[in-house]
């Protein structure tokens, strides 16, 4: 099953909390957290205040996305805080296996994100602590830049290694996943789809209306 995430980045709660009630009768899967420190990337956003201030707006699975610099100092606040997934950055200040396993003792789903220019081959040794990897597809930090084409050959050959091992962990990809490239990621073997302002928060088209058009994406497949 391919899986609908809208991309939360805006800090203004009310907005949030009105996104995600659309959203919400809308039926996506569930929400992305983009959490940006402004040193692993040259952003900041939201934080663990915020996801503990719209949990009680959305009964969703809420996914961490941690562009953090020493994310082992967020996992705690952000699981605290009601998220029921978190990832962590291979390009990070992490030791990863103790990350996943500080993740898992929340009783999370724990993911590991990686650049588009990092090798699959982070993930070699760790693979029986993962429940998803989540693929950035633009270099992460920012909204609304271009798809890099390359990172479509990486989903395909993660999703061949998976399916080599029988391994069962989500593929998640993010960053300008528009209606053009929705069908090309998810033929490459991509099954959670982080929805931005590629697809989802397009100006004046009702968020109702955006997530149909990427559902019927996903059902012509
Ligand atoms: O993590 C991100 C950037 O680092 C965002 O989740 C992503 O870019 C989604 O927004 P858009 O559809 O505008 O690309």
């Amino acid at each position: 099953m391919v899986t609908i995430g809208p991309s939360l980045m805006c800090a203004d709660l009310g907005r949030l909390i009105e996104n995600i009630h659309q959203l919400d009768s809308a039926e996506v899967d569930f929400y992305h957290f983009d959490i940006m420190d402004g040193n692993f990337v040259p952003n900041i956003t939201l934080g663990p205040d915020l996801i503990r201030s719209l949990r009680p707006y959305s009964n969703k699975p809420f996914d961490a996305h941690l562009m953090v610099e020493e994310p082992e100092r967020f996992i705690d606040p952000i699981a605290k805080a009601g998220a029921n997934m978190i990832s962590v950055h291979a390009e990070s200040k992490v030791h990863l296996e103790r990350a996943l396993q500080q993740i898992r003792s929340h009783g999370l789903k724990a993911g590991v994100a990686l650049n588009p220019s990092t090798p699959l081959c982070e993930l070699d040794y760790i693979m029986d602590s993962l429940d998803y990897v989540c693929l950035m597809t633009v270099n992460p930090g920012f909204a609304g830049q271009k798809f890099i084409p390359r990172t479509l050959r990486k989903i395909k050959d993660l999703k061949a290694k998976f399916e080599q091992e029988g391994l069962d962990i989500s593929i998640e990809v993010d960053g300008n996943i528009s209606n053009a490239i929705i069908p090309e990621v998810i033929k490459n073997g991509a099954d959670m789809l982080v929805c931005g302002t590629s697809s989802i928060f397009i100006p004046k088209e009702p968020l109702e209306y955006s997530v149909a058009q990427v559902k019927q994406l996903i059902n012509q497949r």
